[in-house]
C-alpha cells in the first residue's frame, strides 16, 4: 500500500509500518488491512474507516470454543478491539497483524484466564476524578495493569474546577510516580482547555484509551476532545452499498488532533494478569528502597535494617503506597501462579517457580 487511505488513518492506521506487517501484506497480496472494532464468539465486525463496521468471519482456530471443548488458540492470542488484520474479499480475516501493545488483565473466574482489553494502545490516559473520588491506590492500580502493556500512562486528574479540588496536593500525593515519568495533568474535562492540556499525547496516528472507574469523566473527557456531544449523535445504517448489514460503531472514534480513541467496555475494573513487574509497573521507587534492606528475604515487617520501613519513617515513602505495593504484590504473585499451573498443564510439565520471584515479601533472595 503505498498511500493509505485517510479513512485508515483516522482509525489509527500508522505511517511508519511495521516491517513484519509488510511481509504478512505481502503474503497476502488480495488482502486488505482492517481493524478490530468488536469481537464475538463467531467471528469479528472490522471497520476501514471512522464511524463504519462490516461482519467478518474469522480463522476457524479464533472461534472461542463452546462447552468443554478447548479452544486451540489462547483467548490473548485471538484478535481483541484494536488488532489489525487483513481480510480478503471484504468477508474474510485472513492474518492477524503482530501488535505494538496489549492492554491485559486477568478475567474472574475458576479457572486462570487472561482477556485483552485492547490492542495497538500507545497511549493511556488513567482518569481519576479530584473530588471525593480521588483514590491514589487505584491509580497505582491502573499503572501497574497499564505499564509494561506497551502503551504510556498519563494521568489525568479531572474536576479541577470543583471547589473543593486541590490539583496541588494531588501532584504532592503522586510526585513518586511522577518521578518516574509518568506524567500527571490536571484537568477539567468540561472545557476546551482539556484539549490543548492533553495535546502532547494526541499525535495524528497514535491511538489512546480512557481507563478510570465510573464517574472519572471518561464519557466527558471523550466529547470535549472530539469537540461536539458525540454520545447524542447516534446513527444506524441498516446495509451498505454491497447489501451486507452494517452498524455505527463507535468504538474508534477519530479525534481532530489525528488521534483516535478506543472506547470499550472493560476498562473500569483491572486485575493483574501475573505477567506484571512492580518495577516497571510504577513501583520502581519502592523495588529500588527494597533492594537496599539488610536481608534480602527482608518482609518489610519488623525485620533489622529494613530500608522501606526506614524510608516510610523518614516520609521519604507513603505507606499507603508501600501497602499497596505489597498488596498488588501480592495479587500479581497469586495470578502468576495461576497463570505457572495452567501452563504447566498445557506442557504437561511441573509448574514453574517463575511465580515465587513475583511476591513482593519473598522476591529478595528466599531459596
Ligand atoms: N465539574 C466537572 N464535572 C465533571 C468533570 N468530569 C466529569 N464531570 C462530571 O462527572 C460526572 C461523571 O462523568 P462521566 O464522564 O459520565 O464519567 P465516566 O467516567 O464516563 O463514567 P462511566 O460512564 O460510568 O464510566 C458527570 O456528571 C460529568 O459531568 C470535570 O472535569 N469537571
Ligand atoms: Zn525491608
Amino acid at each position: 500500500m503505498n498511500s493509505p487511505p485517510a479513512d485508515l488513518q483516522a482509525i489509527g492506521w500508522r505511517a511508519d509500518i511495521d516491517p513484519r506487517w509488510r511481509d504478512a501484506m505481502a503474503a497476502h497480496p488480495d488482502a486488505h488491512p482492517a481493524r478490530v472494532v468488536e469481537q464475538h464468539r463467531s467471528g469479528y465486525v472490522v471497520a476501514t474507516g471512522p464511524g463504519e463496521g462490516v461482519a467478518v468471519e474469522s480463522l476457524p482456530e479464533w472461534q472461542r470454543p463452546t462447552g468443554y471443548r478447548k479452544g486451540t488458540v489462547a483467548p490473548e492470542d485471538r484478535p481483541a478491539v484494536g488488532d489489525w488484520v487483513l481480510v480478503e474479499d471484504g468477508r474474510r480475516i485472513v492474518a492477524l497483524l503482530p501488535r505494538r501493545s496489549a492492554i491485559k488483565r486477568g478475567a474472574a473466574g475458576e479457572h486462570y484466564r487472561q482477556q485483552l482489553i485492547a490492542a495497538n494502545v500507545d497511549v493511556a490516559f488513567v482518569v481519576c476524578g479530584l473530588d471525593g473520588d480521588f483514590n491514589l491506590r487505584r491509580i497505582e492500580r491502573y499503572l501497574l495493569l497499564v505499564q509494561g502493556s506497551g502503551a504510556q500512562p498519563v494521568v489525568v486528574l479531572t474536576k479541577a474546577d470543583l471547589p473543593g479540588a486541590d490539583a496541588a496536593a494531588a501532584h504532592a500525593a503522586l510526585a513518586g510516580i511522577e518521578a518516574l515519568g509518568v506524567p500527571a495533568v490536571a484537568v477539567n474535562a468540561k472545557d476546551a482547555a482539556a484539549v490543548e492540556a492533553l495535546a502532547p499525547w494526541l499525535h495524528p496516528g497514535d491511538t489512546v484509551v480512557l481507563v478510570g472507574s465510573s464517574g472519572a469523566g471518561k464519557s466527558t473527557l471523550t466529547n470535549t476532545l472530539l469537540g461536539i456531544d458525540r454520545m447524542k449523535t447516534a446513527a444506524v445504517r441498516e446495509h451498505d452499498a454491497r447489501g451486507r448489514h452494517t452498524t455505527t460503531h463507535r468504538a474508534l472514534i477519530p479525534l481532530p488532533s489525528g488521534a483516535c480513541l478506543i472506547d470499550t467496555p472493560g476498562m473500569r475494573e483491572l486485575k493483574p494478569t501475573g505477567e506484571e513487574e512492580l518495577a516497571d509497573g510504577g513501583f520502581g521507587d519502592v523495588e529500588v528502597l527494597a533492594a537496599q534492606c539488610r536481608f534480602r528475604d527482608c518482609a518489610h515487617g519488623r525485620e533489622p535494617g529494613c530500608a522501606v520501613r526506614a524510608a516510610i519513617a523518614r516520609g521519604e515513602l507513603d505507606e499507603g503506597r508501600f501497602l499497596n505495593y505489597m498488596k498488588l504484590g501480592g495479587e500479581v504473585a497469586a495470578a502468576a501462579d495461576r497463570l505457572a499451573s495452567r501452563l504447566a498443564d498445557k506442557q504437561g510439565a511441573k509448574p514453574a517457580s517463575r511465580a515465587a520471584h513475583k511476591r513482593p515479601d519473598d522476591r529478595h533472595g528466599k531459596r
